[in-house]
């Protein structure tokens, strides 16, 4: 693949559309507090697409859940989200509830949930699915079926044969177009995937990256893409957010991620990944294990696994620290990691 540069650097004029601050997710257990999103902050602006990129249980789908304010009981959520609209009047998303949280939902923050596949009901056809999100939300009908139509078009699938069909006629792939199509069919500002392609096989998912982009330019979407997926993802994300036990470790734009990777788990996890345009069932898993989010380690959390974490890091855990323009990495040696971690090919590229 080529690497794409990305024009991140004039983001200071465009709309900051969703703002989290000091962002966590808990949930009281039996044996303590679990914190399984620690107080995370992040900015997402308007027409990008931001990657998240993390192991199994590293706080994804905590960090996507809570930007709808989707977390589910008997999880809280706490912090701030501020969501920004054109007009620039803007909502604390963890403040609404019920209608109009519902309506945020899906004319302005729309989601894609892990596993989604399995929200079709499989007793109604997919006309009906549209019809039924339309209705209600109190749109007209034939105005909104058009939509669907020209969406399901957008994303190469024949609007007349799918939206006849009952959900177990359409292959993964299909199901998964249709899915985005109906997401967006109130006309949202920003779509968040949350491994939108974890089921379907690898040619699949590049189609889906590949329409995804299309998507993005002909209607100034903004994208959030969750994945464990580094390889997949870095295909399609303007800037990437490496997420390491319930905490961002490393944020910048997708090509300095992969030539100048300098969290020492960035480092790790692009050598688990032998060449950044195969597939991810050729990565090797970083050593060690994920942390437990009741007891996790004191300091910085990567420091049980990190080749050069000393008493420093067992003691004290590393603010984001800015590496380069727009590029910032959660260690107080990224420049030594730099060094002591050599890549084992110049940021896998091919
Ligand atoms: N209902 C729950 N109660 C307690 N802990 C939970 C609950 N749901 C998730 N967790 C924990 O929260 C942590 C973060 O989970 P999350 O689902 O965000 O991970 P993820 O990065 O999305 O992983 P995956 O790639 O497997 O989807 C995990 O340790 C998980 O066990
Ligand atoms: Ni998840």
């Amino acid at each position: 693949m080529s690497l794409q540069t990305n024009d991140v650097a004039d983001e200071t004029d465009r709309r900051k559309i969703i703002s989290a601050r000091d962002l966590s997710v808990t949930f009281d257990m039996d044996r303590g507090t679990s914190r399984v999103l620690n107080d995370v902050s992040m900015d997402i602006y308007e027409g990008e697409i931001v990657g998240i990129v993390g192991e199994s249980g590293s706080g994804k789908s905590m960090f996507a859940d809570s930007m709808l304010n989707a977390v589910v009981d008997p999880g809280v959520a706490s912090g701030e989200i501020v969501y920004t609209r054109e007009n620039g009047e803007s909502v604390d998303v963890l403040d609404l509830e019920g209608e109009g949280l519902r309506e945020f939902r899906w004319n302005e923050v729309s989601m894609v949930f892990q596993g989604a596949l399995s929200a079709f009901n499989p007793t109604i056809r997919i006309r009906k699915h549209f019809v039924e999100t339309l209705n209600a939300h109190g749109v007209d009908e034939t105005e909104g079926m058009e939509r669907a139509n020209q969406l399901l078009g957008d994303l190469y699938l024949d609007p007349d044969r799918v939206l006849e069909s009952y959900p177990h006629e359409l292959s993964g792939g299909m199901k998964q177009r249709a899915l985005i199509a109906l997401s967006l069919v109130l006309e949202p500002d920003v779509l968040v995937m949350d491994e939108p392609t974890a089921a379907l096989d690898l040619l699949m998912q590049r189609s889906i990256i590949r329409l995804l982009r299309e998507i993005r330019d002909k209607y100034n979407l903004t994208m959030v893409f969750i994945t464990h997926d580094l390889p997949l993802v870095a295909r399609l994300a303007d800037r990437l957010a490496v997420m390491y036990a319930f905490e961002f470790v490393e944020t910048g734009p997708t090509g300095k991620i992969l030539t100048e990777p300098s969290h020492p788990y960035t480092r790790e996890l692009l050598n688990a990944t032998p060449d950044i345009s195969a597939p991810i069932s050729q990565m090797k898993p970083v050593e060690g294990s994920a942390p437990d989010p009741v007891t996790p380690p004191t300091g910085c959390s990567y420091h049980p696994r990190c080749p050069l974490a000393d008493e420093k890091c067992e003691a004290e855990a590393p603010p984001l620290m800015p590496v380069s323009e727009n590029h910032e990495a959660a260690c107080f040696y990224w420049e030594e990691a730099v060094e002591e971690i050599p890549m084992a090919s110049q940021g896998g590229q091919s």
